[in-house]
């Protein structure tokens, strides 16, 4: 029994803010209606900017970016698809670029719908916005279609809630022979000093250390400190382990990171020598941003014709 003195919401759907979405040129906004708002660029479809109602930036995109489409852009979200970091020789995807042709090539939108958390509860119609992207190999360059001739169809949703940004994808193989392919959702997170945060669950999770020729390692501390140059990939993680960044002064979570079907995790933050290297990074942004990369990348998963598979990610901020 509702004891409030508050009218009963039922039956005034009608009347609730709805979120807004604003279709660019090159660009989908969108936000709700107390003030929380997401930005997506068709180039990668590609996450730039994901606000809480406060106004705070929730994602890092360097000063540097290139956001006109000649350069996958750095920051946000890029997604990373079919293959992670630098194919391997004799494999299908051995023509590709570094990270695939997601991040660098043109999405459709496809319009945006309500979160199916939702259910049939109309009344929580303002509580979130998903917004739904398109690729398939019909949409792809003529370089990367020749590259990589499998059909396929992408479909990535970007969902914003209160307190927390879901992005999933959904892989489907609309042609008639088995493809291999890595996803990762390449994140980079905003935060106030690299100095001052440590990443937590990952205590004596075996990674790769890309940092140290692939070295395979394994690292007892309760959490990862960041003090140079970090490039590591860990693997089989418990998909039901949320990734937790916490400020290293009170241990209060700045991030909670919740994967669905995606064991593997990168840990990345240029330093810096690395950043002095990049052209789109600026020289002391490194210590802006850390990226936390949920995705399936240590093996590669082979879908069946006509097969579909589905994974995600969802951040929360702060608690
Ligand atoms: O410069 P890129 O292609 O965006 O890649 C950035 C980094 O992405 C990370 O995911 C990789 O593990 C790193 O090895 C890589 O350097």
């Amino acid at each position: 029994m509702d004891r409030s003195n508050k009218p009963a919401s039922i039956g005034v759907a009608a009347s609730l803010p709805q979120p807004t979405v604003t279709v660019h040129e090159n660009r989908i906004d969108a936000s709700l209606p107390t003030g929380e708002s997401v930005t997506v660029y068709l180039y990668g479809a590609t996450v730039t900017s994901w606000k809480l109602a406060t106004g705070e930036e929730q994602l890092f995109v360097s000063e540097k970016a290139h956001l006109d489409g000649s350069k996958p852009i750095r920051g946000g979200i890029p997604v990373v698809f079919p293959v992670f970091g630098p194919p391997p020789k004799n494999h299908a995807t051995s023509s590709l670029p570094q990270h695939g042709f997601a991040r660098n090539s043109y999405w459709e939108f496809l319009g945006k719908s309500s979160s199916e958390s939702l259910g049939n509860d109309t009344r929580k119609g303002d509580d979130s916005v998903v917004l739904d992207f398109g690729l398939s190999s019909a949409m792809l360059s003529e370089q990367f279609r020749k590259a990589w001739s499998y059909d396929f169809g992408l479909v990535y949703s970007v969902t914003l809630f209160k307190d927390s940004l879901r992005t999933s994808l959904r892989v489907q193989n609309q042609g008639n022979q088995p493809f291999e392919f890595q996803f990762l959702m390449h994140t980079y997170l905003r935060i106030k000093d690299i100095l001052s945060i440590r990443i937590k669950n990952l205590q004596s999770k075996t990674y790769v250390d890309k940092t140290e020729s692939y070295a395979v390692k394994t690292d007892s501390s309760p959490a990862v400190v960041i003090m140079r140059e970090t490039d590591s990939v860990y693997q089989s993680l418990d998909p039901n382990v949320p990734i937790i960044v916490a400020s290293s002064e009170d241990d209060n979570p700045i991030f909670s990171i919740f994967r669905e079907g995606l064991d593997d995790l990168t840990i990345w933050n240029p330093w810096v020598e690395k950043a002095k290297g990049m052209s789109d990074f600026g020289d002391d942004e490194y210590r802006q941003m850390v990226c936390v990369e949920p995705g399936s990348v240590s093996c590669w998963q082979t879908l069946d014709a006509e097969d579909a598979w589905e994974s995600g990610q969802t951040i929360r901020s702060g608690h």
